[in-house]
């Protein structure tokens, strides 16, 4: 079935979704499933990252992997709208493409974690939705990090140990869903972002209907 989502933003500004989770848990595949419906159009924001490319990652696409020279000298100059060092590695949200997006009223997607949301939330309030995505189990969580065979045992091992510090952080979002059944995570998502567009503080469009609605003679019934 056709969810029934808005249509896509002209006129209004848009907004940053952040989804935040312990590793694992499913941001990287919600997100990657967002971008493929064409019709929701949404963007991306492609981080910087001081860790070592994945195999299955594509430069400038998952990540823009730099080093931690470089990352510094970004960080200094203020390129990032936030960054942050998580399982060792520093990680950062260029500055340049987000605000021109958002003017243009195309909404992004952030997958940072909760140090990073936090920060975007002290410097935009008005423009960021925020989702944290629970795994059901940490069983379940294990599993699914050892299925993507993309780190070594001990690489996944600290990702396992961290992630209680990411779950600490999950009464600060916006909303929460329990990413057990892929499908029903992304339904979840499409309606968070369906009632986010809706917002009446979003819908600055409709002021000039609105005023027409209000002015002038009620029609007459007879
Ligand atoms: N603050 C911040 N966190 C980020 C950024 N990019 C990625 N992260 C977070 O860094 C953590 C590790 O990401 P990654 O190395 O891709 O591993 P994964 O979560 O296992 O896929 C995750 O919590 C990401 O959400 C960023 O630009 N800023
Ligand atoms: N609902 C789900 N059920 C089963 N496996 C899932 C689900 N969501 C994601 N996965 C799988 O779990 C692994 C980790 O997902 P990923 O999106 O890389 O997590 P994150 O970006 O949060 O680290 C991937 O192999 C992905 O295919």
């Amino acid at each position: 079935m056709k969810a029934n989502i808005p249509d896509a933003p002209v006129t209004r500004r848009g907004f940053v979704l952040i989804l935040s989770s312990p590793s694992g848990a499913g941001k990287s595949t919600l997100t990657r499933r967002l971008l493929q419906r064409h019709e929701l159009q949404m963007r991306m924001s492609v981080s910087v990252t001081t860790r070592a490319r994945r195999p299955s990652e594509i430069a400038g696409q998952d990540y823009h992997f730099i080093s931690r020279e470089e990352f510094e000298l970004g960080r200094d100059r203020g390129d990032y709208l936030e960054w942050a060092e998580v399982h060792g590695n520093f990680y950062g949200t260029p500055r340049g493409a987000v605000e021109k997006s958002l003017a243009a009223g195309h909404d992004m997607v952030f997958d940072i974690d909760w140090q990073g949301a936090d920060q975007v939330v002290g410097k935009m309030p008005d423009d960021v939705v925020t989702v944290f995505i629970l795994p059901p189990s940490m069983v379940e969580l294990r599993n699914r990090l050892v299925r993507r065979a993309e780190d070594a045992k001990e690489v996944i091992d600290a990702r396992l140990a961290a992630a209680r510090d990411e779950i600490a952080h999950w009464d600060a979002y916006d909303y929460v869903l329990v990413n057990e059944d892929l499908d029903e995570s992304y339904n979840a998502l499409i309606a968070i972002i369906s009632a986010e567009r809706l917002k009446r503080r979003r819908q600055t469009a409709l002021a000039p209907l609105v005023a027409s609605l209000m002015e002038g003679p009620l029609p007459r019934h007879d």
